[in-house]
């Protein structure tokens, strides 16, 4: 293990300084695009605006023969398009693979000063972080990059969420980790076949009752998904990095896919991945804070003076606790507004009411 003194400290001659403070900037939808498939590469230019992060996708959902014309893709996209201050990420092939060296030799090479973070799927612990550290810094240093490029994981194997703290913790590269539930669904051996959501058949039932015990017992859906965002949540706010959910499949089931996000977004996430453009409105949502809500985090502040002590607001107790509280809404809706015009007018108007 790396002394502390050095954790700060370039992995190779030439490398930028890694990062201090993971930079909070919105990433309420990851967008994810192949750069290979043509009528989608073509959208990106219309797309980038609505988004706060594109993601060109290497990975699982391009096929194995359409993986060098992604990666080609990836480089020319990035070269030719003005993303505005549209983050520009990308999905790597898993480390495994026959592609994964090529992908980070010719992507850091190529576009490593239009890349702000590399997703790194199917990370089962911090030994994968280290390998792509150094492997970043060195090509880092010999293209010349001169901001660190991030790293973000997927915790899509069961390896991975026993390992869930020791990757958030494993570089000053680490920006955040996403859930990934369709792969981990398979290494797990759960038996749903559906990219993330709920499953009628995992479930709660309410205990016999009326005549005899037979009266019709409820049942109450449960979430799979549950255990493993909140552990990820408490791993990433351990270590100063941001939790994500992952993709939710079924493109058409808009209702079940805003609760899932919702679900994530009151756990702790900052956003969630869109598959498909109708997912992005949804991200965009439920990942910013109603303006009620943030109109009443001021007001709880406003009343809080220096932040102690406890006063009575609309019949609720607040205090030291519910100031911070308050202060991560009223710190996230900030952060929000200011690359929002319309989200920034809603929260001033709602502060006015
Ligand atoms: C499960 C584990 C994981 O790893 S999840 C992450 C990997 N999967 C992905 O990245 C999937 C990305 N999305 C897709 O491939 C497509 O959206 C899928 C789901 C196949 C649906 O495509 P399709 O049948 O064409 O949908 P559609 O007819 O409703 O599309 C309408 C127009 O929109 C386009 N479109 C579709 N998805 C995207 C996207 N992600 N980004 C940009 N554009 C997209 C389609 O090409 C289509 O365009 P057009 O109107 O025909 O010109
Ligand atoms: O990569 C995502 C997943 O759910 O698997
Ligand atoms: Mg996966």
């Amino acid at each position: 293990m790396r002394s502390p003194k050095d954790f700060f400290r370039p992995l190779a001659v030439g490398a930028p300084t890694p990062v201090r403070e993971v930079p909070f900037r919105p990433s309420r939808m990851i967008h994810f695009f192949d750069p290979g498939n043509a009528k989608m590469a073509a959208k990106v230019p219309s797309i980038a605006p609505t988004v706060d992060v594109l993601l060109g996708n290497l990975e699982d959902a391009v096929a194995a023969d359409r993986k060098e014309a992604a990666r080609t893709g990836l480089v020319e996209i990035a070269k030719t398009t003005d993303f505005g201050d549209t983050q520009l990420w990308t999905r790597i092939n898993s480390l495994d693979s026959p592609w994964a060296l090529d992908d980070l030799l010719t992507l850091v090479t190529e576009i490593g000063d239009k890349l702000d973070v590399i997703m790194v799927p199917k990370v089962e612990g911090a030994e994968d972080i280290h390998y792509v550290d150094r492997l970043l810094a060195q090509l880092e240093a010999k293209a010349g990059v001169r901001r660190p490029i991030l790293v973000h994981a997927i915790l899509e194997t069961a390896t991975g969420v026993a390992n869930v703290e020791e990757i958030a913790g494993a570089s000053p590269r680490m920006q955040g980790i996403s859930l990934g539930p369709a792969d981990l669904a398979a290494s797990r051996r759960m038996k749903t076949t559906r990219v993330g959501g709920g499953h009628p058949g995992y479930l709660v039932r309410e205990d016999p009752h009326g005549p005899d015990g037979t009266a019709p017992r409820a049942t109450f859906q449960q979430d799979l998904w549950h255990y493993t965002l909140a552990r990820m949540v408490d791993a990433c706010a351990a270590h100063g990095i941001l939790p994500y959910y992952g993709p939710f499949g079924d493109i058409k089931d808009t209702t079940a896919c805003e609760d899932q996000f919702r679900n994530a977004f009151l756990l702790g996430c900052v956003g969630a991945w869109s598959l498909h453009p109708v997912q992005i409105g949804i991200a965009k949502k439920v990942f910013s804070p109603e303006p009620a809500e943030v109109a009443w985090a001021h007001k709880v502040i406003g009343a809080m003076g220096d932040g102690t002590g406890a006063v009575m607001i609309d019949g609720k107790m607040q205090d030291d606790a519910t100031y911070k509280q308050c202060q991560v809404v009223v710190g996230l809706a900030d952060a929000l507004a200011a690359r929002d015009p319309e989200l920034r007018a809603a929260y001033a108007a709602a502060n006015e009411e």
